[in-house]
Protein backbone atom coordinates (compact mmCIF):
# COMPACT_ATOMS: atom_id res chain seq x y z
CA UNK A 1 0.00 0.00 0.00
CA UNK A 2 1.55 3.28 -1.19
CA UNK A 3 1.11 6.32 1.24
CA UNK A 4 -0.20 8.45 -1.48
CA UNK A 5 -3.25 5.86 -1.65
CA UNK A 6 -4.01 5.64 2.08
CA UNK A 7 -7.23 8.15 3.11
CA UNK A 8 -5.06 9.33 6.40
CA UNK A 9 -8.30 11.91 7.21
CA UNK A 10 -11.00 9.32 7.54
CA UNK A 11 -8.99 6.61 9.36
CA UNK A 12 -11.33 7.07 11.91
CA UNK A 13 -13.58 5.04 9.96
CA UNK A 14 -12.11 2.08 10.91
CA UNK A 15 -11.46 2.81 14.70
CA UNK A 16 -13.67 1.43 17.17
CA UNK A 17 -12.54 3.82 20.19
CA UNK A 18 -12.53 1.90 23.75
CA UNK A 19 -12.72 2.79 27.34
CA UNK A 20 -12.49 -0.97 28.39
CA UNK A 21 -9.79 -1.33 30.93
CA UNK A 22 -10.87 -2.18 34.94
CA UNK A 23 -9.53 1.26 36.13
CA UNK A 24 -11.17 3.43 33.32
CA UNK A 25 -12.72 6.56 35.23
CA UNK A 26 -15.77 9.15 33.97
CA UNK A 27 -13.19 11.48 32.82
CA UNK A 28 -11.68 8.79 30.57
CA UNK A 29 -14.88 8.01 29.37
CA UNK A 30 -15.67 12.04 28.27
CA UNK A 31 -12.30 11.75 26.45
CA UNK A 32 -13.46 8.83 24.37
CA UNK A 33 -16.53 10.61 23.54
CA UNK A 34 -14.79 14.31 22.88
CA UNK A 35 -12.09 12.07 20.63
CA UNK A 36 -14.68 9.87 18.34
CA UNK A 37 -16.72 12.97 17.93
CA UNK A 38 -13.84 14.75 16.58
CA UNK A 39 -11.92 12.47 14.46
CA UNK A 40 -15.31 11.02 13.32
CA UNK A 41 -14.70 7.24 14.70
CA UNK A 42 -17.11 4.39 13.53
CA UNK A 43 -17.45 3.43 16.87
CA UNK A 44 -17.30 4.10 20.39
CA UNK A 45 -16.65 1.18 23.17
CA UNK A 46 -17.44 1.90 26.65
CA UNK A 47 -17.82 -0.71 29.87
CA UNK A 48 -21.45 -1.97 30.75
CA UNK A 49 -22.00 0.44 33.13
CA UNK A 50 -21.31 3.52 31.03
CA UNK A 51 -22.98 2.30 28.00
CA UNK A 52 -26.36 4.17 27.96
CA UNK A 53 -24.21 7.57 29.41
CA UNK A 54 -21.86 7.16 25.99
CA UNK A 55 -24.96 6.14 23.59
CA UNK A 56 -27.32 9.51 25.60
CA UNK A 57 -23.89 11.65 24.75
CA UNK A 58 -23.79 10.55 21.09
CA UNK A 59 -27.55 10.74 20.38
CA UNK A 60 -26.90 13.74 17.86
CA UNK A 61 -23.44 12.28 16.41
CA UNK A 62 -24.46 10.45 13.25
CA UNK A 63 -20.96 9.43 12.44
CA UNK A 64 -20.83 7.11 15.68
CA UNK A 65 -22.08 3.74 17.03
CA UNK A 66 -21.67 2.52 20.21
CA UNK A 67 -20.77 -1.33 20.43
CA UNK A 68 -22.10 -3.66 23.67
CA UNK A 69 -19.38 -5.47 25.49
CA UNK A 70 -20.59 -8.86 26.70
CA UNK A 71 -18.33 -11.57 28.10
CA UNK A 72 -15.74 -9.28 29.16
CA UNK A 73 -12.90 -10.11 29.89
CA UNK A 74 -12.63 -13.34 30.06
CA UNK A 75 -15.55 -15.22 27.86
CA UNK A 76 -16.32 -17.44 31.10
CA UNK A 77 -19.78 -16.55 31.39
CA UNK A 78 -22.42 -18.72 30.66
CA UNK A 79 -24.49 -18.16 27.69
CA UNK A 80 -27.78 -17.66 29.26
CA UNK A 81 -25.35 -14.15 31.08
CA UNK A 82 -23.94 -13.75 27.70
CA UNK A 83 -27.54 -13.84 25.80
CA UNK A 84 -29.17 -11.81 28.63
CA UNK A 85 -26.02 -9.01 28.39
CA UNK A 86 -26.71 -8.89 24.73
CA UNK A 87 -30.42 -8.30 24.92
CA UNK A 88 -29.48 -5.28 27.59
CA UNK A 89 -26.85 -3.74 25.54
CA UNK A 90 -29.16 -3.96 22.12
CA UNK A 91 -32.32 -2.25 24.41
CA UNK A 92 -30.44 0.33 25.37
CA UNK A 93 -29.65 1.05 21.68
CA UNK A 94 -26.11 -0.23 21.02
CA UNK A 95 -25.46 -1.12 17.26
CA UNK A 96 -22.77 -3.34 17.25
CA UNK A 97 -21.60 -6.22 20.23
CA UNK A 98 -18.05 -7.33 20.70
CA UNK A 99 -18.19 -10.56 22.75
CA UNK A 100 -15.55 -12.60 24.11
CA UNK A 101 -15.40 -16.19 23.20
CA UNK A 102 -15.39 -19.23 25.94
CA UNK A 103 -11.98 -19.18 25.15
CA UNK A 104 -11.36 -22.34 28.00
CA UNK A 105 -13.57 -24.44 26.18
CA UNK A 106 -11.80 -23.72 23.02
CA UNK A 107 -8.37 -24.44 24.64
CA UNK A 108 -10.26 -27.99 25.95
CA UNK A 109 -11.53 -28.62 22.12
CA UNK A 110 -14.92 -27.89 22.57
CA UNK A 111 -16.13 -27.03 19.21
CA UNK A 112 -19.79 -27.58 20.32
CA UNK A 113 -19.98 -25.29 23.23
CA UNK A 114 -17.86 -22.15 21.91
CA UNK A 115 -19.85 -22.68 18.74
CA UNK A 116 -22.91 -22.12 20.20
CA UNK A 117 -22.50 -19.75 22.72
CA UNK A 118 -21.66 -17.45 19.73
CA UNK A 119 -24.28 -18.53 17.46
CA UNK A 120 -27.05 -17.92 20.36
CA UNK A 121 -25.38 -14.23 21.15
CA UNK A 122 -25.63 -14.06 17.48
CA UNK A 123 -28.77 -15.02 16.94
CA UNK A 124 -30.11 -12.92 19.97
CA UNK A 125 -28.09 -9.66 18.26
CA UNK A 126 -30.79 -10.26 15.15
CA UNK A 127 -28.90 -8.10 12.25
CA UNK A 128 -26.87 -6.28 15.30
CA UNK A 129 -23.17 -7.34 13.95
CA UNK A 130 -21.08 -9.21 16.37
CA UNK A 131 -17.70 -8.91 16.90
CA UNK A 132 -16.21 -12.46 18.19
CA UNK A 133 -12.88 -12.27 19.93
CA UNK A 134 -10.68 -14.97 20.19
CA UNK A 135 -8.49 -13.35 22.87
CA UNK A 136 -5.24 -14.71 21.14
CA UNK A 137 -2.90 -13.78 23.50
CA UNK A 138 -3.84 -17.09 25.17
CA UNK A 139 -3.41 -18.93 22.32
CA UNK A 140 -1.17 -21.13 20.22
CA UNK A 141 -1.05 -20.80 16.52
CA UNK A 142 -3.56 -23.98 16.33
CA UNK A 143 -5.83 -22.43 18.60
CA UNK A 144 -6.11 -19.23 17.09
CA UNK A 145 -6.80 -21.22 13.58
CA UNK A 146 -9.63 -23.65 14.72
CA UNK A 147 -11.17 -20.53 16.93
CA UNK A 148 -11.12 -18.66 13.88
CA UNK A 149 -13.32 -21.51 12.06
CA UNK A 150 -15.48 -22.25 14.67
CA UNK A 151 -16.47 -18.30 14.46
CA UNK A 152 -17.13 -18.47 11.77
CA UNK A 153 -19.49 -21.15 11.13
CA UNK A 154 -21.84 -19.73 14.56
CA UNK A 155 -21.91 -16.57 11.91
CA UNK A 156 -20.35 -13.75 13.83
CA UNK A 157 -19.70 -10.61 11.50
CA UNK A 158 -16.10 -10.65 12.63
CA UNK A 159 -13.32 -12.68 14.12
CA UNK A 160 -11.76 -10.34 16.66
CA UNK A 161 -8.22 -10.61 17.93
CA UNK A 162 -8.15 -9.46 21.42
CA UNK A 163 -9.63 -7.35 24.55
CA UNK A 164 -6.91 -5.83 25.26
CA UNK A 165 -6.71 -7.19 28.43
CA UNK A 166 -4.61 -10.30 27.31
CA UNK A 167 -0.50 -10.60 28.23
CA UNK A 168 0.59 -9.65 24.50
CA UNK A 169 -0.75 -7.67 21.89
CA UNK A 170 -2.20 -8.99 18.73
CA UNK A 171 0.41 -8.53 15.65
CA UNK A 172 0.57 -8.47 11.80
CA UNK A 173 1.58 -12.23 11.66
CA UNK A 174 -1.80 -12.53 13.48
CA UNK A 175 -3.93 -11.27 10.80
CA UNK A 176 -1.77 -12.83 8.26
CA UNK A 177 -2.40 -15.94 9.85
CA UNK A 178 -6.76 -15.15 10.56
CA UNK A 179 -7.03 -13.74 7.10
CA UNK A 180 -5.33 -17.10 5.49
CA UNK A 181 -8.13 -19.47 7.33
CA UNK A 182 -10.77 -17.55 7.20
CA UNK A 183 -10.64 -15.28 3.79
CA UNK A 184 -13.36 -13.37 2.97
CA UNK A 185 -15.66 -15.54 5.33
CA UNK A 186 -15.84 -13.10 7.78
CA UNK A 187 -14.13 -9.29 9.01
CA UNK A 188 -11.12 -9.52 10.86
CA UNK A 189 -10.92 -6.82 14.04
CA UNK A 190 -7.70 -6.24 15.18
CA UNK A 191 -7.35 -5.35 19.03
CA UNK A 192 -5.43 -5.26 21.92
CA UNK A 193 -1.85 -3.56 21.99
CA UNK A 194 -1.95 -1.34 18.77
CA UNK A 195 -0.10 1.18 19.46
CA UNK A 196 1.02 3.11 15.95
CA UNK A 197 -0.36 3.89 13.02
CA UNK A 198 2.06 2.53 10.64
CA UNK A 199 1.39 -1.10 12.38
CA UNK A 200 -2.18 -0.50 11.81
CA UNK A 201 -1.42 0.32 8.41
CA UNK A 202 0.31 -3.00 8.01
CA UNK A 203 -2.71 -5.21 9.44
CA UNK A 204 -4.99 -3.40 7.33
CA UNK A 205 -2.71 -4.01 4.68
CA UNK A 206 -2.71 -8.13 5.94
CA UNK A 207 -6.87 -8.28 5.54
CA UNK A 208 -7.95 -6.51 8.51
CA UNK A 209 -11.05 -4.47 8.73
CA UNK A 210 -11.30 -2.45 11.37
CA UNK A 211 -9.37 -1.78 14.68
CA UNK A 212 -9.81 -1.80 18.34
CA UNK A 213 -7.72 0.87 20.25
CA UNK A 214 -8.06 1.69 23.76
CA UNK A 215 -8.24 6.04 24.49
CA UNK A 216 -4.38 6.65 24.99
CA UNK A 217 -3.44 5.08 22.24
CA UNK A 218 -6.39 5.60 19.69
CA UNK A 219 -5.53 9.39 20.28
CA UNK A 220 -1.83 9.58 19.23
CA UNK A 221 -2.76 7.63 16.38
CA UNK A 222 -5.67 9.65 14.95
CA UNK A 223 -3.36 12.24 15.39
CA UNK A 224 -0.58 11.41 13.34
CA UNK A 225 -3.32 10.41 10.53
CA UNK A 226 -4.36 13.98 11.27
CA UNK A 227 -0.61 15.30 11.03
CA UNK A 228 -0.28 13.82 7.82
CA UNK A 229 -3.12 14.63 6.15
CA UNK A 230 -2.83 17.97 7.36
CA UNK A 231 -5.22 18.66 9.23
CA UNK A 232 -5.84 20.76 12.34
CA UNK A 233 -7.93 19.36 15.23
CA UNK A 234 -9.68 21.27 18.29
CA UNK A 235 -6.80 21.73 20.65
CA UNK A 236 -9.46 20.86 23.80
CA UNK A 237 -8.97 17.17 22.31
CA UNK A 238 -5.35 17.20 21.99
CA UNK A 239 -4.82 18.71 25.86
CA UNK A 240 -6.88 15.30 26.74
CA UNK A 241 -3.68 13.24 25.56
CA UNK A 242 -1.81 13.91 28.44
CA UNK A 243 -4.91 13.12 30.81
CA UNK A 244 -5.50 9.64 28.78
CA UNK A 245 -1.53 8.76 29.18
CA UNK A 246 -2.58 7.89 32.92
CA UNK A 247 -4.43 4.79 31.45
CA UNK A 248 -2.03 1.78 32.66
CA UNK A 249 -0.47 -0.44 29.66
CA UNK A 250 0.57 -3.88 29.91
CA UNK A 251 2.72 -3.60 26.58
O1 LIG B 1 -11.05 -3.72 22.13
C1 LIG B 1 -10.47 -2.90 22.70
C2 LIG B 1 -9.23 -2.91 23.46
O2 LIG B 1 -9.29 -1.99 24.51
C3 LIG B 1 -8.07 -2.56 22.65
O3 LIG B 1 -6.88 -2.81 23.34
P1 LIG B 1 -5.89 -1.70 23.83
O4 LIG B 1 -6.55 -1.07 25.01
O5 LIG B 1 -4.66 -2.48 24.15
O6 LIG B 1 -5.67 -0.71 22.72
Amino acid sequence: MRQSEIDYAHIGRMLDVSAVRTDVTVDEVDQLIDIVKQYHCICASPMPYMTEYVIKQLANVPDTVVTGVVGFPSGADTTSMKIHTAREMLDIGCKELDMVINVGALKSGNGELVIQDIAAVVEAAEQVPVKAILEIAYLTDDEIRRGSEWIVQAGAAFVKTGTGWGPRPTTVDTIRLIKSVIGDAALIKAAGGIRDLDTLLLMKEAGCDRFGIGVRSALTILQDAYDRAGITVDSAVRTGLSSAANLTDTY
